[in-house]
Protein backbone atom coordinates (compact mmCIF):
# COMPACT_ATOMS: atom_id res chain seq x y z
CA UNK A 1 0.00 0.00 0.00
CA UNK A 2 1.55 3.59 -0.80
CA UNK A 3 0.12 6.90 0.65
CA UNK A 4 -0.80 9.39 -2.09
CA UNK A 5 -1.18 12.03 -0.16
CA UNK A 6 -1.88 13.17 3.68
CA UNK A 7 -3.66 16.56 5.03
CA UNK A 8 -3.95 17.53 8.16
CA UNK A 9 -8.13 18.21 8.69
CA UNK A 10 -9.96 19.31 11.79
CA UNK A 11 -7.40 17.89 13.86
CA UNK A 12 -7.61 14.04 12.11
CA UNK A 13 -5.98 13.44 8.88
CA UNK A 14 -7.52 13.33 5.49
CA UNK A 15 -5.35 10.12 3.50
CA UNK A 16 -5.29 8.78 -0.40
CA UNK A 17 -3.55 5.20 -0.41
CA UNK A 18 -3.08 3.29 -3.82
CA UNK A 19 -3.07 -0.25 -3.58
CA UNK A 20 -3.43 -3.71 -5.34
CA UNK A 21 -6.53 -5.36 -5.79
CA UNK A 22 -6.72 -9.16 -6.11
CA UNK A 23 -10.58 -9.25 -6.52
CA UNK A 24 -10.28 -6.44 -9.20
CA UNK A 25 -7.21 -7.13 -10.83
CA UNK A 26 -6.11 -3.79 -10.69
CA UNK A 27 -4.77 -1.10 -8.58
CA UNK A 28 -7.13 1.28 -6.76
CA UNK A 29 -6.95 4.43 -5.22
CA UNK A 30 -9.05 4.60 -1.91
CA UNK A 31 -9.49 8.01 0.61
CA UNK A 32 -9.74 7.90 4.29
CA UNK A 33 -10.40 10.32 7.41
CA UNK A 34 -8.76 9.29 10.40
CA UNK A 35 -10.64 11.46 13.21
CA UNK A 36 -8.55 12.89 16.10
CA UNK A 37 -6.61 10.82 18.97
CA UNK A 38 -8.57 7.94 16.87
CA UNK A 39 -5.40 5.24 17.89
CA UNK A 40 -6.42 5.55 21.67
CA UNK A 41 -10.11 4.10 21.31
CA UNK A 42 -10.25 2.51 17.50
CA UNK A 43 -13.59 4.01 15.84
CA UNK A 44 -16.03 2.85 14.19
CA UNK A 45 -16.36 2.96 10.20
CA UNK A 46 -18.37 4.60 7.72
CA UNK A 47 -18.04 3.28 4.50
CA UNK A 48 -19.17 6.45 1.45
CA UNK A 49 -20.18 4.62 -2.17
CA UNK A 50 -20.19 7.67 -4.95
CA UNK A 51 -22.33 8.27 -7.61
CA UNK A 52 -21.51 7.83 -11.29
CA UNK A 53 -18.70 9.41 -13.27
CA UNK A 54 -17.06 9.92 -9.64
CA UNK A 55 -14.24 8.49 -7.94
CA UNK A 56 -12.76 8.54 -4.00
CA UNK A 57 -12.46 12.39 -4.57
CA UNK A 58 -15.79 13.71 -4.89
CA UNK A 59 -17.08 13.35 -1.58
CA UNK A 60 -13.83 13.74 -0.03
CA UNK A 61 -13.82 17.54 -1.42
CA UNK A 62 -17.29 18.56 -1.90
CA UNK A 63 -19.24 17.44 0.85
CA UNK A 64 -17.69 18.65 4.14
CA UNK A 65 -17.68 15.57 6.07
CA UNK A 66 -15.21 15.61 7.81
CA UNK A 67 -15.46 18.37 10.59
CA UNK A 68 -18.65 16.37 11.89
CA UNK A 69 -16.96 12.95 11.66
CA UNK A 70 -13.94 14.41 13.53
CA UNK A 71 -16.49 15.45 16.13
CA UNK A 72 -17.97 12.05 16.83
CA UNK A 73 -14.89 10.54 16.24
CA UNK A 74 -16.35 8.16 12.86
CA UNK A 75 -13.77 7.02 10.67
CA UNK A 76 -15.14 7.99 6.79
CA UNK A 77 -13.09 5.45 3.88
CA UNK A 78 -14.27 6.44 0.61
CA UNK A 79 -13.30 3.80 -2.53
CA UNK A 80 -13.72 4.22 -6.39
CA UNK A 81 -16.71 3.86 -8.31
CA UNK A 82 -15.16 1.29 -10.54
CA UNK A 83 -11.67 -0.90 -11.38
CA UNK A 84 -9.08 1.24 -12.78
CA UNK A 85 -6.74 1.08 -15.27
CA UNK A 86 -5.75 0.64 -18.94
CA UNK A 87 -6.27 -3.55 -19.01
CA UNK A 88 -10.20 -2.25 -17.62
CA UNK A 89 -13.33 -2.77 -20.14
CA UNK A 90 -14.75 0.67 -20.53
CA UNK A 91 -17.41 2.38 -22.43
CA UNK A 92 -18.52 5.38 -23.91
CA UNK A 93 -21.23 6.86 -21.84
CA UNK A 94 -20.99 7.83 -18.43
CA UNK A 95 -23.03 5.27 -17.41
CA UNK A 96 -21.60 2.13 -17.78
CA UNK A 97 -17.77 0.75 -17.75
CA UNK A 98 -15.03 3.23 -15.52
CA UNK A 99 -16.77 5.37 -13.01
CA UNK A 100 -19.94 3.17 -13.18
CA UNK A 101 -19.08 -0.52 -11.57
CA UNK A 102 -23.09 -0.47 -9.67
CA UNK A 103 -21.01 -1.92 -6.85
CA UNK A 104 -22.03 -5.94 -8.42
CA UNK A 105 -20.08 -8.58 -9.23
CA UNK A 106 -20.29 -8.59 -13.71
CA UNK A 107 -20.33 -11.89 -15.32
CA UNK A 108 -20.73 -10.86 -18.69
CA UNK A 109 -17.85 -10.15 -21.00
CA UNK A 110 -15.61 -7.96 -21.66
CA UNK A 111 -16.77 -6.92 -17.65
CA UNK A 112 -16.39 -9.90 -16.18
CA UNK A 113 -12.25 -9.80 -15.43
CA UNK A 114 -12.46 -6.62 -13.35
CA UNK A 115 -15.80 -5.58 -12.41
CA UNK A 116 -16.02 -6.99 -8.65
CA UNK A 117 -16.83 -4.13 -7.21
CA UNK A 118 -19.06 -6.26 -4.50
CA UNK A 119 -16.25 -8.77 -3.56
CA UNK A 120 -14.53 -5.58 -3.12
CA UNK A 121 -16.43 -3.87 -0.88
CA UNK A 122 -17.60 -7.08 1.06
CA UNK A 123 -14.39 -8.50 1.54
CA UNK A 124 -10.82 -6.89 0.26
CA UNK A 125 -11.47 -3.83 1.26
CA UNK A 126 -12.52 -3.80 5.07
CA UNK A 127 -9.95 -6.66 5.59
CA UNK A 128 -7.46 -4.17 4.42
CA UNK A 129 -8.67 -1.42 6.80
CA UNK A 130 -8.97 -3.22 9.43
CA UNK A 131 -5.46 -4.74 9.11
CA UNK A 132 -3.85 -1.38 7.92
CA UNK A 133 -5.80 1.36 10.55
CA UNK A 134 -6.42 0.81 14.10
CA UNK A 135 -10.74 0.93 13.60
CA UNK A 136 -13.14 -1.63 15.17
CA UNK A 137 -15.49 -4.10 13.73
CA UNK A 138 -18.58 -1.53 13.90
CA UNK A 139 -18.99 -0.20 10.32
CA UNK A 140 -21.82 1.35 8.89
CA UNK A 141 -22.57 2.60 4.96
CA UNK A 142 -23.85 5.57 2.72
CA UNK A 143 -23.59 6.78 -0.74
CA UNK A 144 -25.05 8.83 -3.44
CA UNK A 145 -27.26 8.00 -6.36
CA UNK A 146 -25.39 5.06 -7.99
CA UNK A 147 -23.68 4.52 -4.38
CA UNK A 148 -26.59 4.70 -2.80
CA UNK A 149 -27.74 1.72 -4.66
CA UNK A 150 -24.52 0.52 -3.23
CA UNK A 151 -25.15 1.08 0.03
CA UNK A 152 -28.86 -0.11 0.14
CA UNK A 153 -27.48 -3.82 -1.49
CA UNK A 154 -24.64 -4.09 0.50
CA UNK A 155 -26.62 -3.75 4.02
CA UNK A 156 -29.69 -5.90 2.29
CA UNK A 157 -27.19 -8.69 1.28
CA UNK A 158 -25.14 -8.31 4.26
CA UNK A 159 -27.38 -8.87 7.26
CA UNK A 160 -25.65 -8.00 10.27
CA UNK A 161 -22.37 -7.08 8.97
CA UNK A 162 -23.75 -2.85 8.90
CA UNK A 163 -25.57 -0.83 12.16
CA UNK A 164 -27.42 1.50 9.97
CA UNK A 165 -27.69 2.41 6.60
CA UNK A 166 -28.28 5.84 4.74
CA UNK A 167 -28.62 7.21 0.88
CA UNK A 168 -28.58 10.79 -0.69
CA UNK A 169 -30.92 10.17 -4.02
CA UNK A 170 -30.48 6.73 -4.40
CA UNK A 171 -31.47 4.37 -7.51
CA UNK A 172 -33.24 1.98 -5.38
CA UNK A 173 -35.13 -0.33 -8.20
CA UNK A 174 -32.76 -0.22 -10.90
CA UNK A 175 -33.90 -3.12 -12.53
CA UNK A 176 -36.89 -0.60 -13.64
CA UNK A 177 -35.14 2.38 -14.45
CA UNK A 178 -32.72 3.36 -17.43
CA UNK A 179 -29.51 3.49 -15.56
CA UNK A 180 -30.35 -0.03 -14.05
CA UNK A 181 -31.27 -1.48 -16.56
CA UNK A 182 -28.75 -0.54 -19.26
CA UNK A 183 -26.08 -1.65 -16.74
CA UNK A 184 -27.32 -5.06 -15.92
CA UNK A 185 -27.69 -6.02 -18.63
CA UNK A 186 -24.17 -5.34 -19.90
CA UNK A 187 -22.66 -6.77 -16.65
CA UNK A 188 -24.94 -9.47 -15.75
CA UNK A 189 -26.70 -10.49 -19.09
CA UNK A 190 -30.02 -10.73 -20.81
CA UNK A 191 -31.46 -12.62 -18.00
CA UNK A 192 -33.49 -10.47 -16.04
CA UNK A 193 -34.30 -12.92 -12.80
CA UNK A 194 -30.48 -12.34 -12.46
CA UNK A 195 -30.85 -8.96 -11.83
CA UNK A 196 -33.21 -9.08 -8.32
CA UNK A 197 -29.92 -9.99 -6.93
CA UNK A 198 -28.71 -6.23 -7.15
CA UNK A 199 -31.98 -4.33 -6.43
CA UNK A 200 -32.92 -2.59 -3.40
CA UNK A 201 -36.55 -3.50 -3.76
CA UNK A 202 -36.52 -6.43 -4.61
CA UNK A 203 -34.10 -7.79 -1.80
CA UNK A 204 -35.83 -6.08 0.47
CA UNK A 205 -39.25 -7.63 -0.28
CA UNK A 206 -37.59 -10.97 0.07
CA UNK A 207 -35.67 -10.06 3.70
CA UNK A 208 -36.32 -10.96 6.72
CA UNK A 209 -38.00 -9.62 10.03
CA UNK A 210 -34.71 -9.96 11.89
CA UNK A 211 -32.54 -8.37 9.13
CA UNK A 212 -33.45 -4.71 9.15
CA UNK A 213 -31.65 -2.09 10.22
CA UNK A 214 -32.40 1.71 10.56
CA UNK A 215 -32.15 3.35 7.33
CA UNK A 216 -32.35 7.19 6.08
CA UNK A 217 -33.00 8.24 2.47
CA UNK A 218 -32.87 11.91 1.73
CA UNK A 219 -34.19 13.08 -1.52
CA UNK A 220 -34.19 16.39 -3.16
CA UNK A 221 -37.45 17.63 -5.25
CA UNK A 222 -35.63 19.46 -7.77
CA UNK A 223 -33.39 16.47 -8.40
CA UNK A 224 -33.79 16.03 -12.37
CA UNK A 225 -33.29 12.21 -12.34
CA UNK A 226 -35.62 11.68 -9.54
CA UNK A 227 -38.60 10.87 -11.68
CA UNK A 228 -36.86 8.80 -14.45
CA UNK A 229 -33.80 7.30 -12.54
CA UNK A 230 -34.73 7.40 -8.49
CA UNK A 231 -38.36 6.95 -7.19
CA UNK A 232 -37.58 6.84 -3.80
CA UNK A 233 -41.11 6.03 -2.96
CA UNK A 234 -40.90 2.57 -4.58
CA UNK A 235 -38.63 1.25 -1.51
CA UNK A 236 -40.64 3.23 1.13
CA UNK A 237 -43.40 1.45 -0.38
CA UNK A 238 -41.75 -2.43 -0.18
CA UNK A 239 -40.16 -0.81 3.52
CA UNK A 240 -44.05 -0.30 4.79
CA UNK A 241 -44.96 -3.20 3.66
CA UNK A 242 -42.15 -5.21 5.61
CA UNK A 243 -42.16 -2.94 8.42
CA UNK A 244 -38.49 -2.13 7.51
CA UNK A 245 -36.96 0.70 10.00
CA UNK A 246 -36.63 3.31 6.59
CA UNK A 247 -37.69 7.12 7.26
CA UNK A 248 -37.49 8.56 3.27
CA UNK A 249 -37.04 12.30 3.85
CA UNK A 250 -37.99 14.81 0.80
CA UNK A 251 -35.89 17.77 0.71
CA UNK A 252 -37.84 20.96 -1.01
CA UNK A 253 -36.01 22.70 -3.56
CA UNK A 254 -32.59 20.40 -3.88
CA UNK A 255 -30.97 18.79 -6.71
CA UNK A 256 -29.00 15.99 -6.85
CA UNK A 257 -25.47 17.80 -6.57
CA UNK A 258 -23.03 17.53 -3.76
CA UNK A 259 -24.38 20.80 -2.50
CA UNK A 260 -27.45 18.59 -1.23
CA UNK A 261 -25.10 15.89 -0.11
CA UNK A 262 -22.84 18.94 2.10
CA UNK A 263 -26.73 20.20 3.26
CA UNK A 264 -27.26 17.05 5.03
CA UNK A 265 -24.20 14.68 5.38
CA UNK A 266 -24.41 16.09 9.09
CA UNK A 267 -27.40 14.46 10.08
CA UNK A 268 -26.28 11.37 8.58
CA UNK A 269 -23.32 11.32 10.25
CA UNK A 270 -25.34 11.53 13.41
CA UNK A 271 -27.96 9.18 12.58
CA UNK A 272 -24.58 6.66 12.40
CA UNK A 273 -23.22 7.56 15.60
CA UNK A 274 -26.40 6.50 17.55
CA UNK A 275 -25.92 3.17 15.78
CA UNK A 276 -22.30 2.90 15.37
CA UNK A 277 -21.29 4.13 19.39
CA UNK A 278 -23.90 2.40 21.37
N1 LIG B 1 -24.69 15.05 -15.42
C1 LIG B 1 -23.73 14.05 -15.05
C2 LIG B 1 -24.49 12.84 -14.58
C3 LIG B 1 -23.70 12.14 -13.59
C4 LIG B 1 -23.95 12.68 -12.21
O1 LIG B 1 -24.79 13.51 -11.92
N2 LIG B 1 -23.15 12.13 -11.31
C5 LIG B 1 -23.36 12.39 -9.92
C6 LIG B 1 -23.60 11.06 -9.27
S1 LIG B 1 -24.91 10.15 -10.07
C7 LIG B 1 -22.12 13.01 -9.30
O2 LIG B 1 -21.93 12.89 -8.11
N3 LIG B 1 -21.28 13.67 -10.10
C8 LIG B 1 -19.99 14.16 -9.68
C9 LIG B 1 -19.97 15.39 -8.83
O3 LIG B 1 -21.00 16.11 -8.75
O4 LIG B 1 -18.92 15.65 -8.20
C10 LIG B 1 -22.88 13.69 -16.25
O5 LIG B 1 -23.43 13.62 -17.34
O6 LIG B 1 -21.68 13.46 -16.03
Amino acid sequence: MEMLEEHRCFEGWQQRWRHDSTVLNCTMTFSIFLPPHYSATPPPVLYWLSGLTCNDENFTTKAGAQRVAAELGIVLVMPDTSPRGDDVADAEGYDLGKGAGFYLNATEQPWAAHYRMYDYLRDELPALIQSQFKVSDRCAISGHSMGGHGALIMALKNPGRYTSVSAFAPIVNPIQVPWGQKAFRAYLGDDAQQWREWDSCALMLESNETDAIPTLIDQGDNDQFLADQLQPARLAEVARQKSWPLTLRIQSGYDHSYFFIAAFIEDHLRFHAQHLLK
